[in-house]
């Protein structure tokens, strides 16, 4: 006969040092994958308290629950999987995939969801089934740097098998074993899905997250007309460099003398990222009275062979716009032979290519410039193209520097200097909150660019004189409700919002609102598990 223990708090039990226990026995853990594991269980026991420490420590639990660590969790998630904590919608669900989603408990709580199909995680490549932590890490922002209720969010892995061997051959891996789907098939589930999400999930936001480059494009344009919903990888990206890009041309220009209209910028990395970077800088130019076409002069991308040009043959559809038509001679493909074609004021990596950016880069562009401006921004830590200390030593302290993944400070001259994180991160959740506070019919190009604006220019004094380019990250909810009111206000000019009392709204109101709406744990000695 089993015998169960009474269900009594233990004798002393105090909250406030259960906090702190909690931090202890986190950081007891002896590495990054342990600390996932252990803030998952956390998560499952008690989810206020996990919120509460998360909202406390975000410096600490971000890097774990997110980028980098998020990308361990996922390459290894069919071996640390411990119970269901996300949604799977699979390709053997084809024809009832409304069915699925209708198990999810309380749909009509249902306001924002970030959906993989594993395909492309980081830069990890395709990681398949054991993509769901990033829509869970995702949403985990979601709900601490925006104030998004836990119930409101719903993590999904679209489960539609990989084509990575190795979890094929694997026997704990936990997706569908077989080749993912092209064509038509794949066409077809996408649009029952979002048919079907819409059915289930009246008032979602839909975030696409980490979809191999060609179907981020295509999925993008079929669908953002449609239903409300946009790509994080190419919007929120796009946004998040925008905004750090904003800051750190006007650093470079400064201390240059050169006008804002002269900065060139090279992509290495023509991909989802790079591109949906690339066009959004082109509102940089243009909102210093430029052209369109103008700005586009001022971008050149590279990949994986070389500069891209117009005459290059079988180029993909996504790199076209930006294929240079000025260039005559041979292929341009070793970066530092581009770099001194170019000139570049700033060097930006979207490309997965670790230590890309080398000594001979990084020197090239300091001789260039008076402060280069370098963002290697190619995720995990471990495939950023830069890595911030040499980053540092090879410009001589002089780089304008932001990356995908966190750094820690380098000290320089006696100075601590300190790395920007470009990173969606910034970005989405308030997009989101904006989206779902003000029931957007849809999220327009000029919502995502004033949500780039309202991030540039939410520096405070003290990061204003440290020399930031980004906030910092203890500050992202005041950051995320600046971001949502540009986002509502942006959506109210273009008749796209659905809560007409907002219009009302001074702008000082619409900020309290905002704020007045975003969930709190509740406090530790009010909390249910007393
Ligand atoms: N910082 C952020 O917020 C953020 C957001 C989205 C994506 N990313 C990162 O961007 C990276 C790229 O994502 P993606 O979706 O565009 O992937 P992708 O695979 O579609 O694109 C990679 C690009 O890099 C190019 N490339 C690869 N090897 C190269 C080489 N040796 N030389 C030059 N170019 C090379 C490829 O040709 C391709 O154009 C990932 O690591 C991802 O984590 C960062
Ligand atoms: O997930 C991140 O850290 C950023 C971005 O969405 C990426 O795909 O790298
Ligand atoms: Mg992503």
């Amino acid at each position: 006969m089993t015998h169960l223990p009474p269900k009594v708090p233990p004798p002393h039990f105090h909250d406030t040092n259960h906090l702190q226990r909690s931090l202890v026995q986190l950081r007891s853990k002896s590495n990054g994958l342990e600390k996932y594991i252990f803030l998952s269980s956390l998560k499952e026991r008690d989810p206020h308290l996990f919120y509460e420490i998360l909202l406390a420590n975000m410096l600490e639990l971000v890097p774990i629950l997110y980028t980098p660590t998020v990308g361990d969790a996922c390459s290894n998630y069919s071996h640390i999987w411990r119970r269901p904590e996300g949604l799977y919608v699979s390709i053997e669900h084809k024809g009832y995939i409304r069915h699925v989603l209708s198990g999810w408990p309380a749909a009509h709580n249902a306001r924002i969801s970030v959906v993989t199909d594993g395909s492309r995680i980081l830069g990890l490549g395709d990681l398949g089934a054991n993509g769901l932590p990033i829509s869970i890490g995702k949403l985990d922002l979601y709900i601490a740097g925006a104030g998004i209720r836990p119930q409101s969010t719903v993590p999904i892995c679209l489960d539609l098998g990989t084509n990575t061997q190795r979890f094929l051959d694997d026997p704990l891996y936990i997706g569908v074993r077989r080749k993912r789907p092209v064509g038509v098939e794949m066409d077809e589930f996408m649009d029952e899905f979002m048919v079907a999400m819409r059915e289930v999930f009246p008032d979602l936001l839909v975030q696409f997250e980490d979809f191999s480059t060609d179907n981020a494009f295509r999925y993008l344009d079929k669908f953002r007309h449609k239903y409300r919903c946009f790509n994080d990888d190419i919007q929120g990206t796009g946004a998040v460099v925008l905004s750090g890009f904003i800051n750190a041309a006007r650093l470079a220009s400064a201390a240059s003398g050169r006008p804002l209209n002269s900065h060139k910028i090279l992509f290495f990395g023509a991909g989802s990222a790079g591109i949906g970077v690339a066009k959004q800088l082109i509102s940089f130019f243009t909102l210093l009275g430029m052209s369109e076409e103008e700005a586009k002069g001022h971008i050149y991308t590279v990949d994986s062979k070389g500069l891209i040009t117009a005459d290059r043959k079988g180029l993909q559809e996504h790199k076209k716009f930006f294929a240079r038509t000025d260039y005559r001679g041979p292929p341009l493909t070793k970066l530092t032979e581009i770099i001194e074609y170019v000139k570049p004021t700033a060097l930006l990596g979207l490309s997965t290519m670790r230590n890309a950016f080398t000594e001979d880069v990084a020197k090239l562009m300091a001789s260039l410039n008076t402060r280069p401006i370098i963002f290697p921004l190619s995720n995990p830590v471990s495939l950023s193209e830069l890595d911030f200390d040499d980053a540092v030593k090879w410009t001589g302290g002089k780089v304008v520097f932001a990356s995908g993944s966190p750094y820690p400070s380098v000290v320089h001259n006696n100075v601590a200097l300190e790395a920007g994180q470009g990173n969606n991160m910034y970005i989405f959740p308030g997009i989101g909150l904006g989206s779902i506070l003000s029931k957007a019919k849809r999220i327009s190009d000029s919502m995502v660019t004033q949500a780039s604006i309202a991030l540039s220019e939410s520096l405070n004094e003290d990061e204003v004189r440290s020399g930031l380019i980004y906030p910092r990250l203890d500050r992202i909810r005041t950051i995320s409700s600046k971001i949502a009111a540009a986002v509502i206000r942006q959506a109210q000019k273009e008749n796209l919002d659905g809560h007409l009392l907002l219009r009302g709204l001074s702008d000082d109101s619409l900020l309290e609102y905002i704020q007045g709406k975003m969930w709190q744990p509740p406090s530790s000695f009010t909390s249910s598990r007393m």
